[in-house]
């Protein structure tokens, strides 16, 4: 299980994120909504490392891992899609891929060991490629793919590592309209299998709607709600705070 507690940053005297607490259960779509600026990518920063946090702790079975660098916090669970700068540039996709599946392994530096394994991890990296719709570059480069492709591959990896806690930034943003509904299945399918827990920023209001179990909703730093989807959004705070626009909106298409 995941944990914020009174996880708190300050830049300079902007409270960015502000005494936020709230569990996060395996087996479990939270999707983290809120205006923009209010807070949530930072939020995502702060339990995966990118930020130190000013105050509060952000705990993962029961274990504090405030002050852990983000590469340990990687290790103990914490997957988040990586930027392509994280990645390997000048490798291929199906290499990229690859090492995250080797890395999930534990791959040693036992050669003979390395020589039988590296097929199966191979294979499982093609599969994974294919499964977000890149089986057509297996080859390229990473830094040569379009953004959307490169989005797709940040997925791939983290699907191949395989951690206890998924973390996706508006993961369909920049892809094309016949790619949305490829990640949107894949995380619908990892949802199913009910055994991770899951935290999804995303603004596309149907798609929250549609694969989250609850939402929290932040509002200039703090929580102002978290429930169970229908609720939230019925909230009075919600529609007021940032679905107010998107409800007139609805009402008015309807
Ligand atoms: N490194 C930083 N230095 C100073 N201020 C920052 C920094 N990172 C974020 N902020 C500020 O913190 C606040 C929260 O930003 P954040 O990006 O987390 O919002 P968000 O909810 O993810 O917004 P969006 O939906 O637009 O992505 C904003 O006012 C932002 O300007």
């Amino acid at each position: 299980m995941l944990e914020t507690l009174d996880l708190t940053i300050r830049f300079g005297g902007h409270v960015a994120v502000d005494a936020v607490s709230c569990r996060f259960e395996p087996g479990t779509l939270t999707a983290i909504v809120g205006p923009n600026g209010a807070g949530k990518t930072t939020y995502f920063n702060l339990i995966s490392g990118q930020l130190p946090a000013s105050a509060g702790r952000v705990r993962l079975d029961g274990e504090d891992i405030t002050t852990l660098p983000a590469p340990l916090r990687t290790r103990r669970g914490i997957g988040r899609a990586f930027q392509l700068t994280q990645l390997f540039p000048n490798l291929s996709v199906l290499e990229n891929v690859r090492l995250a599946v080797q890395a999930r392994c534990g791959g040693g530096l036992e050669l003979f060991r390395v020589w039988l394994d590296r097929k199966a991890w191979l294979d499982e990296a093609a599969d994974l490629a294919r499964q977000v719709a890149l089986g057509d570059k297996l080859d390229q480069p990473a830094a040569a793919l379009p953004h959307g492709d490169q989005r797709k591959l940040e997925v791939a990896v983290l699907m191949a590592l395989d951690p206890k806690v998924y973390m996706f930034d508006e993961p369909t943003a920049g892809m094309s309209v016949d790619d949305v509904p490829v990640i949107l299945d894949l995380i619908r399918a990892l949802k199913a299998r009910r055994d991770r827990t899951i935290l999804l920023v995303e603004h596309k209001m149907d798609v929250v709607r549609e694969l989250s179990d609850r939402i929290i909703v932040l509002h200039n730093g703090r929580l102002v709600a978290d429930g169970e989807p229908a609720a939230v959004i019925a909230s009075p705070v919600v529609q007021q705070a940032y679905l107010g626009m998107a409800a007139d909106e609805e009402e008015a298409a309807a």
